[in-house]
């Protein structure tokens, strides 16, 4: 039987609620409403992990107003018209970046079209057919024939180098992979290597190879990396550093921080927790910049850098550690390798050592709002298409660690409302 339920009014009022929330909130805290205008605010609602109202209000708002979207278009239409206007998007943004048209927009004026062609080298006719198409996705505007100016969405991309890599990023290494899929799929159904990767297809090396014979690769992946890491619910190092019990650990306690980069995260945990001791493990290249940001930090003292592949034994100096911490590690990898990754920290752990990682823990489906969903799903193939790993529920992980050593156990795991899109999941060797 055809449904009669009136779900487009259903939509309409759980909109129109979460509608009112929001205003409310930004009414009473002096907050300036939402504006497509140059001087919009870029982040409207200024939710965070802990301000659960607002924030549920915002993805209600979000995740009702993508449903009643989807309804009114159509399943007929949604499907003919797929990703068409995503995808001329994706490589309109791309081609206005590279010439450099955001910055060359005056954020508090406007521009002709034919000056503005004239400084980006981007020529008048294609300059203009370009920006149309940004223009009716928010991007740039045309209030004049031929004349060009800010959005608050172009305005993103005027001075903020990270931003302008999030449409680099996606364009330039996202695309080319997932174009490479199904032949990745059909040809590696099952392997758990990064150098059968879609990635690794599209470029003819693994993802941290390419990027280390491509430094400007390098350069705007790391850019990339921080706008993603600063956005709205994004777990930052100070979450962290309040998200776990590190205060419970006993004066002296040592942290070894896994593929812990330059060792930001440590260095944010030490400064709010004197009694601690950390040691970052990475490659040597980064010893000189991690020696640099702990001394800038004042905590050179507390957190040493120690060159270390998370492939081999732990050191001596490393081995019981109260803590051995991984951060955005083990969904880089497949489960193949993440044995091989926890197998020296397991041999290295006594029975007080816990193992912490700081990783997403999926959901089950349809538990929580689907704009949080949409986004680690997204995330999970991300990991499938550039390293042939993935994200994991709870009970992946579980199994990943019993797979290792039986007497690996979850003990707890700390997520919302405390940190964003990752959890951290504490085990330990229990007898
Ligand atoms: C996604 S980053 C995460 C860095 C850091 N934990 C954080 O949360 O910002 C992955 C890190 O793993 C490091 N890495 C990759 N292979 C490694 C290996 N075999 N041994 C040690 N570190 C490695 C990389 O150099 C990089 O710093």
């Amino acid at each position: 039987m055809a449904p009669t339920t009136d779900i487009l009014s259903q939509l309409a009022e759980e909109i129109s609620r979460n509608t009112s929330t929001i205003v409310d909130y930004l009414k009473s805290n002096n907050l300036p409403q939402p504006s497509f205008g140059p001087d919009g605010p870029s982040h409207p609602i200024p939710t965070t992990a802990t301000d659960e109202k607002l924030s549920a209000a915002r993805h209600a708002l979000i995740g009702a107003s993508k449903a009643l979207h989807a309804l009114a278009v159509g399943p007929a239409e949604t499907t003919r018209l797929f990703c068409f206007n995503e995808l001329y998007l994706l490589g309109t943004m791309q081609v206005l970046c590279h010439f450099n048209v955001p910055q060359q927009v005056p954020v508090d004026g406007e521009i002709n079209m034919g000056e503005l062609s004239a400084k980006t080298g981007l020529r008048e006719e294609l300059l203009a057919r370009f920006l149309r198409m940004a223009a009716v996705n928010y991007y740039f505007s045309e209030p004049r024939p031929g004349v060009v100016a800010h959005t608050a969405w172009s305005k993103t991309l005027a001075s903020d180098e990270k931003m302008r890599a999030c449409v680099w990023f996606r364009h330039a290494e996202m695309m080319p992979s997932v174009a490479k899929l199904v032949e990745a799929v059909e040809k590696f159904p099952s392997s758990a290597e990064p150098q059968d990767a879609a990635f690794s297809l599209a470029f003819g090396d693994t993802f941290f190879d390419y990027k280390e014979k491509h430094p400007d690769h390098m350069v705007k992946f790391g850019l990339f990396v921080d706008a993603f890491a600063s956005g709205i619910e994004a777990d930052t190092a100070e979450s962290i550093a309040r998200a776990y019990a590190w205060e419970t650990l006993p004066a002296g306690s040592l942290v070894v921080d896994v593929g812990g980069g330059r060792g930001h995260i440590s260095t944010a945990i030490a400064r709010e927790h004197a009694h601690l001791k950390f040691q970052v493990q990475d490659f040597s290249d980064l010893a000189e910049e991690s020696g640099l940001l702990q001394k800038t930090a004042g905590v050179s003292d507390r957190v040493q850098f120690c060159p270390h592949s998370f492939f081999d034994p732990q050191p001596e100096t490393s081995r019981g550690a109260a803590v051995y911490f991984l951060r955005n590690i083990m969904h880089n990898w497949s489960d193949l390798y993440c044995r091989k990754i926890l197998k020296p920290i397991v041999e290295a752990m006594s029975p007080d050592s816990r193992l912490v990682i700081c990783d997403i823990v999926l959901a089950e489906p349809n538990t929580i709002p689907n704009t949080q969903e949409a986004r680690v799903r997204a995330l999970d193939l991300t990991m499938l298409s550039m390293f042939n790993a993935k994200e994991r529920s709870y009970w992946d992980w579980q199994e990943l660690f019993t797979s290792v050593d039986a007497r690996l156990k979850i003990v707890a795991v700390a997520g919302r409302p405390k940190l964003g899109t990752d959890s951290l999941i504490e085990a330990q060797l229990v007898l």
